[in-house]
């Protein structure tokens, strides 16, 4: 049986008062909770933070980019290796907002992908498709396509040490989620695709499915057969939501 994972990323939100608060709120509320693994990924600023105030708690922690290049004149940017000094587990790479904001190519994304692999840290993989792509019918080309920058790169084998996010973009902080038939027809496609590669590693691939999911949804969604958790915006900013999307993951 796969685990289920939820994970917040907190997006550009927070500042050390408000980090705390939430904190102070999630970790005890979290303290009993058992078959499910949770994490936050914050701004890189609060990482020393989250450090501190996670370390002997069961909430893991992460970033939400980094550079594709270990070292060197790249100013402005943070490498895999400065965020294991923070012990982060988990990195988001490829999230539609660095992909469309940022101009992030499935080759780059492929790149920060293995980068995170490299310094022995879990790549959150976001893939998903546009509205206008999902309208005109070619949602599975386009996560097929952002799927193999990664297989062509990293190869399958790599996914057993991946988690996947499934993310439409249409559904991202607007209140729109897909609903649970849409979202499992995607992460059953993505299960298949990996499959027909390597049936093992597939079976065990955490898909998370991340766009407007909050308390009052996520029961349903979680209890499709491949939606193994969610990677959520909004909702992860408030400790009661968090927890009870924590919680409806815990089945
Ligand atoms: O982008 C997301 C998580 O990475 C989803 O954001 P919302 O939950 O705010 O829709």
């Amino acid at each position: 049986m796969r685990e289920k994972l939820v994970v917040g990323n907190w997006k550009m939100h927070g500042n050390l008062a408000q980090n705390k608060a939430l904190l102070d709120a999630i970790v005890p509320a979290m303290a009993g909770f058992k078959n499910v693994g949770c994490a936050v990924c914050a701004p890189f600023p609060y990482l020393s933070q989250l450090q501190s105030l996670l370390q002997s708690t069961n909430i893991s922690w992460g970033a939400q980019n980094l550079s594709e290049h270990s070292k060197g004149a790249f100013t402005g940017e943070v490498s895999a290796e400065m965020l294991v000094d923070f012990s982060c587990t988990y990195v988001i790479v490829g999230h539609s907002e660095r992909r469309s904001l940022y101009a992030e190519s499935d080759q780059t994304v492929a790149a920060k992908y293995v980068a995170v692999q490299q310094a022995g840290m879990t790549p959150i993989l976001c893939v998903g498709e546009l509205l206008e792509e999902r309208e005109s019918g070619v949602t599975e080309q386009v996560v097929a396509r952002q799927l193999d920058a990664v297989i062509e790169l990293a190869g399958v084998a790599s996914f057993a040490k991946a988690v996947v996010a499934y993310e439409p973009v249409w559904a991202i902080g607007t209140g729109k989620t897909a609903s649970p038939e849409q979202a499992q027809a995607v992460h059953a496609f993505i299960r298949s695709k990996i499959a027909g590669l390597d049936a093992d590693i597939a079976k065990k691939l955490v898909i998370q499915y991340g766009g407007s999911v909050k308390a009052s949804n996520a029961v349903e969604l979680f209890s499709m057969s491949d939606i193994d958790g969610g990677l959520i915006g909004g909702a992860s900013l408030i400790a009661e939501e968090f927890v009870a999307v924590c919680k409806a993951a815990q089945g």
